[in-house]
């Protein structure tokens, strides 16, 4: 069982995954962190952002795993932990230019698909491109206004600098941002969190949302 929830940056989608994943009792999948795991890498090596054939390098050699639980995702190179450098404002402004690299996205989708199943995947494509056969799919969204005030709580910057830099992502990821005909789109502006998982709860499957393993 595969359920995706992708959508615009900050729009939720790893709270609401975890939320979703801990209710059916399993993990979820950040595909977000290996795409900021491989811009600090290729950022830290100082290796061009566009430099598809370092990065890919950088990749192969730093054993980058994705440790996805459902209480939250970890990321390790080798036996060093990257996750708590993954959301700076500098990984930020520098992950939708590696994302964009094909090769880099091919890495990451064979990631994503050797990891054993059931799980909540979340990301940009995972319902449209990594995971087409999914059994549901949901696509969040919320104005750049709000987006950028729950932001804000976790971001130095102030509220409109961070709407700022969030609508520049949106732009950069377009050609990875688009909902799979078959997701149910959700608006999140007007929901709490949990407002946002028991939707989608609601809205799987009967066998899917009763199961807890
Ligand atoms: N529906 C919601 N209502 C209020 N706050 C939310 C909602 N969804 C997410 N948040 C908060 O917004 C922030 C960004 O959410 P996050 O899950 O990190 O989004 P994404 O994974 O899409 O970047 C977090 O602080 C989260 O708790
Ligand atoms: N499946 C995915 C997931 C993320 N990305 C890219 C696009 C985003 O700008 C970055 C970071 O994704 P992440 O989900 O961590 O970002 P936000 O939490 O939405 O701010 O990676 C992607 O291209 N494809």
């Amino acid at each position: 069982m595969i359920v995706t929830i992708d959508g615009v940056a900050a729009s939720g989608k790893s709270s609401v995954s975890s939320g979703v994943a801990r209710a059916l009792g399993v993990p979820y999948v950040s595909s977000g962190l290996l795409y900021r795991a491989a811009a600090l890498l290729a950022l830290e090596a100082g290796a061009a952002l566009e430099d598809e054939a370092a990065v890919l390098v950088l990749l192969e050699g730093s054993g980058l795993r994705l440790e996805p639980l459902a209480e939250g995702n970890r990321v390790w190179a080798g036996g060093r932990e990257l996750t708590p450098d993954l959301h700076s404002t500098r990984v930020d402004k520098g992950v939708s230019a590696v994302a964009s690299l094909p090769g880099v996205r091919a890495w990451v989708d064979a990631q994503l698909r050797a990891l054993p199943q059931p799980f909540v995947a979340e990301g940009r494509d995972m319902g449209t491109n990594v995971f087409p056969h999914a059994q549901a799919k949901f696509y969040l969204t919320a104005s750049p206004r709000v987006r950028a005030e729950r932001r804000a709580r976790e971001r130095p910057e102030d509220i409109p600098a961070i709407e700022a830099a969030l609508t520049k992502r949106d732009e950069a990821d377009r050609r990875q941002i688009s909902p799979a005909v078959d997701a149910l789109v959700i608006d999140t502006g007007p929901l709490d969190l949990q407002g946002v998982i028991e939707v989608i709860l609601s809205a799987l499957p009967e066998h899917e949302a009763g199961r807890t393993s």
